[in-house]
């Protein structure tokens, strides 16, 4: 079995996978290492043969949840690296370890996919946007604050804005104008999150007209897909460049 990581900012998504690596058979998301072991300890007939892990985290964190997976399953464990290029994807950053590892492995994900042009916007404590060219060329992108990080500025930078999660997820079954301190942050901060996309889009299109992908991942794409119908959302799409990334050797 092959446990997949992708450790972002806030959280760690993890799956397991048959051996042919098609089918997951388990898959959570945990706010810490402990809690990650936790939940993999506790799966039934877990037999680890593989792993491998994307992380966006200090070299430092990454290395101790690696020694401590080696030690609970004794799996080697395969970590995504940065790569100037990678099936038919060339990196366009100036300095092409800079670019986030998560983003770098959706465009890998997204290209593959597509099989041309592509946009991939990916929704976590950032929002990210990366545009792909047809002919693999990445053109660049955009990173602003995702849902988690502009709400927390408006609860610690303010004095009156105070709410529960119970009250946010309610006060987003609707976009109309917020009648309640929670309706209004949360509602805005997701009009916020379409306004950036429809950005993106807008881009997009006067580079390739409407010959293009879009594809929405990371835990908050649900807030905005009904903004994109077009959109592919795949919330696995860090998952399918990392298999690229680390293939079982
Ligand atoms: N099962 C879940 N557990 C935690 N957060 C989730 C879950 N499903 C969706 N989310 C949302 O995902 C967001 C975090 O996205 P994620 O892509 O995991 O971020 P990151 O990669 O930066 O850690 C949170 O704001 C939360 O609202
Ligand atoms: C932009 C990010 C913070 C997004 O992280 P996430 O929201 O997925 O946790 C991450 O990809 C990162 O740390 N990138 C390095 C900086 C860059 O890509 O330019
Ligand atoms: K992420």
């Amino acid at each position: 079995m092959i446990l997949e990581l992708d450790c972002g900012n806030s959280f760690i998504k993890w799956r397991v996978l048959d051996l042919g690596g098609t089918s997951a058979s388990a898959e959570g998301v945990v706010g810490s290492d402990l809690a990650l072991i936790d939940s993999l300890v506790a799966l039934p007939g877990l037999l680890l043969t593989h792993c491998r892990l994307v992380s966006v985290r200090a070299l430092e964190e990454t290395s101790k949840l690696v020694a401590a997976l080696h030690e609970a399953f004794g799996v080697a464990v395969s970590c995504a690296a940065p790569a100037r290029e990678m099936a038919g994807v060339r990196n366009g950053y100036e300095d092409f370890e800079r670019l986030g590892l998560d983003r770098w492995l959706a465009m890998l994900g997204g290209f593959k996919l597509a099989r041309g042009a592509c946009l991939v916007l990916d929704f976590g404590t950032a929002a990210t946007a990366d545009f792909i060219a047809a002919d693999g060329e990445h053109l660049g992108g955009f990173i602003c604050p995702g849902m988690p990080l502009m709400r927390n500025q408006l609860r610690t930078h303010t004095r009156k804005i105070r709410y529960d999660d119970a009250a946010a997820e309610r006060a987003l079954e609707r976009l109309s104008p917020g009648r309640t301190t929670v309706e209004a942050v949360e509602r805005g901060c997701t009009l916020m999150l379409r306004g950036f996309v429809m950005t993106q889009l807008e881009l997009a299109r006067s580079y390739w007209g409407d010959d293009f992908t879009v594809f929405l991942t990371g835990g908050d794409a649900d807030l905005v897909a009904g903004a994109v119908p077009q959109a592919r959302l795949v919330p696995d799409l860090v998952f399918v460049g990392l298999a690229m990334a680390c293939p079982l050797s």
